[in-house]
């Protein structure tokens, strides 16, 4: 099988074909089920692939990119790629074989309006021009799929960092998930800004990169809430930072650590979350050799695989949009032209996955996931930041270093994460919030002792009552001024021991709360809330209408939550 694929949502005018025979193999045993359930494209082997990528960048006089020029930059440079690959198609294809392609894929979304619509154009009329079917690629997903098809992993974690987005994705029955996000903007976007005020040229990315070698880390403003995160108060910082005479090499020295440092943290909450154990990587900030370092480090630390695809397969490129579409156009799934309009906002989340098969059978991605349970005869756990070592009727909870962190950043965070979490575990309770008693601290050592609590965690005991409870305990926190900062289905324990009035869903790991009234903040923990029943749950929005229904009950404030939820819920920040 032979694709074009055309890729064109921001400054990447490209083109590519993408050959592939297992894949095509794939699409045989597919017709072939009986079922009608697709066996599918797993049994590519990237090792047998053929990738000729033609790209020609926009690069803007000054400032970033603007929508105009870059659409501009598209009208003229994409005919031209587009031609170069048709002729390679054609070197490739054996001289009597009819068309030179299969099907033509393009980026559909997200991305500039202007541009989305031109690659459209183009894809159309190739398609028609050889009389192939088009197929509609999810650009973000592609970022994904590239690393996923080139790593041979299963069913791993994939971080997508790039310019205009950031977040960290599982797969769970026919799509993608998102785990976790950035509040704002980009990664890439963030550091542009930075860049732009120190006056470099775009892109800002590689001399962030190239400076940051020979700085000192300077500290800024680390924001990660469950598995979501901020980068407006690092990038102002960072600004304030040059305005007063900071070296620049040390701000973007603590620019890498402090970004990159937040998304290897939440990949690995991400990880321990769906018990997954392969990380893949995506996007163009995931060039950067710093963060691939990170990331790498944090997987060997805790025995997962982590794979990084080549920078061509990295940046925007066509190659993974051919890729992508190869193996959607083997399943089938292919559009007609009527149905082909772009969506400038696609997101991830939307794109029913018709090529990845049944959901792997085993835990990888799934709710039980592969830790062992704290029932279980083990008595070590591994969370996402802690050993947890279960005893008869308490437990030791310490916050271990994380060496892929500048070690001040690490003792920083430890320091402050275990005297928040015994503040607020003991806050909480005081408004009658049930959690386990603290028995012992020592932060210097980032150690806690606690009361053993519940027979098991939520996310083994799922159901509208034990959810419901959730929403009703952090209703009581909000209305006591302060947010847990991270309620997963792995933060709350369930069953066993009973409080006083029979109670017995527990709250633990208050270590990202903190103190404030706002409402949007609130929202932050009913989100990371459904995210998490999202990454774990089978019936997900059954579950968080009885979280949501319980705190509608018990607080003081529901309707300016939910107004700040909604907006939460709607953010798009493709534009
Ligand atoms: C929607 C689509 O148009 C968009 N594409 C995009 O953002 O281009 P991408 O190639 O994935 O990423 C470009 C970003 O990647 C950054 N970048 C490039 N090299 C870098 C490096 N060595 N270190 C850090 N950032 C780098 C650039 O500064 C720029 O912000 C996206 O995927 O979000
Ligand atoms: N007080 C407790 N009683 C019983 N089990 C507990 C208690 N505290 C922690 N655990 C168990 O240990 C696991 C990890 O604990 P915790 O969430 O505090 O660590 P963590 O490293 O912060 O994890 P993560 O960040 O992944 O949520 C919990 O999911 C739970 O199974
Ligand atoms: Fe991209």
């Amino acid at each position: 099988m032979r694709i074009l694929g055309i890729e064109g949502t921001a400054w990447a005018a490209s083109a590519a074909i993408f050959e592939s025979d297992s894949i095509e193999l794939s699409k045989a045993r597919q017709n072939a089920a009986s079922d009608g359930v697709y066996e599918c494209a797993e049994l590519d082997d990237p090792s047998d692939d053929h990738v000729f990528i033609e790209t020609d960048a926009y690069q803007p006089d000054s400032g970033g990119i603007h929508p105009r020029e870059a659409a501009e930059h598209m009208s003229e440079a994409i005919p031209e790629v587009v031609e170069t690959a048709i002729d390679h198609a054609q070197e490739r294809a054996v001289a009597d074989s009819a068309p030179p392609i299969d099907a033509v894929a393009f980026s559909r979304g997200p991305g500039l309006g202007p541009c989305l619509r031109i690659v459209a154009t183009a894809a159309r009329a190739v398609a028609q021009r050889f009389d192939v079917p088009l197929v509609g690629v999810n650009h973000m997903v592609a970022h994904l799929e590239v690393g996923r098809h080139r790593s041979g992993f299963d069913s791993p974690v994939c971080l997508n960092a790039s310019g205009a987005n950031a977040h960290v994705l599982g797969y769970r029955n026919g799509r993608y998930r998102v785990l976790g996000e950035t509040m704002d903007t980009g990664a890439g976007n963030a550091i542009d800004k930075f860049t732009r005020h120190v006056g470099w040229q775009h892109p800002g990315g590689p001399k962030v990169e190239q400076h940051a070698l020979d700085g000192e880390y300077h500290p800024l403003p680390y924001v990660v809430k469950g598995m979501d995160f901020s980068f407006s108060g690092v990038m102002s910082a960072a600004k304030q930072a040059v305005d007063d005479d900071i070296p620049v090499n040390d701000v973007c020295r603590g620019l890498e650590e402090t970004i990159f440092g937040m998304l290897t943290e939440v990949s690995e909450r991400a990880l321990s979350l769906t018990g997954a154990d392969e990380l893949v990587l995506g996007g163009g900030v995931g060039q950067n050799q710093r963060l691939q370092g990170m990331l790498k480090e944090m997987c060997e630390q805790r025995g997962a695989e982590f794979y990084a695809p080549e920078n061509r397969f990295l940046r925007d490129n066509a190659g993974m949009i051919a890729m992508l579409g190869a193996k959607m156009y083997a399943a089938g799934d292919t559009l007609e032209i009527a149905e082909s309009a772009i969506d400038s906002n696609f997101r991830p989340d939307e794109v029913p996955v018709t090529w990845r098969g049944r959901d792997p059978v085993g835990p990888a991605g799934g709710a039980s996931g592969r830790r062992p349970r704290a029932d279980d005869a083990e008595t070590e756990l591994q969370g996402a930041e802690a050993t947890v070592t279960i005893e008869a009727d308490r437990v030791v909870k310490e916050r271990n270093p994380r060496s892929y962190r500048h070690p001040a950043l690490d003792e920083r965070l430890r320091t402050e994460r275990t005297r928040q979490e015994v503040r607020l575990t003991s806050e909480a309770r005081h408004n009658g919030v049930p959690t386990p008693l603290v028995l012992d601290v020592d932060p210097d050592e980032a150690r806690i002792v606690f009361q053993r609590v519940g027979a098991a965690d939520l996310r083994e005991s799922l159901s509208a009552d034990t959810v419901g409870a959730v929403g009703e305990h952090l209703a009581r926190i909000h209305d006591a001024g302060f947010v847990h900062g991270d309620p997963t289905t792995r933060n709350v324990r369930v069953g066993g021991n009973e409080t006083a009035d029979g109670r017995s869903v527990f709250l633990i790991d208050f270590g990202l709360g903190y103190a404030t009234g706002e409402p949007e903040d609130h929202a932050m923990d009913l989100h990371v809330l459904a995210q998490s029943l999202a990454g774990t749950a089978d019936d997900p929005e059954a579950l968080f209408e009885a979280a949501r229904d319980a705190y509608r009950d018990e607080s003081d404030h529901a309707d300016a939550v939910f107004a700040s939820l909604t907006d939460i819920e709607g953010r798009g920040r493709y534009q």
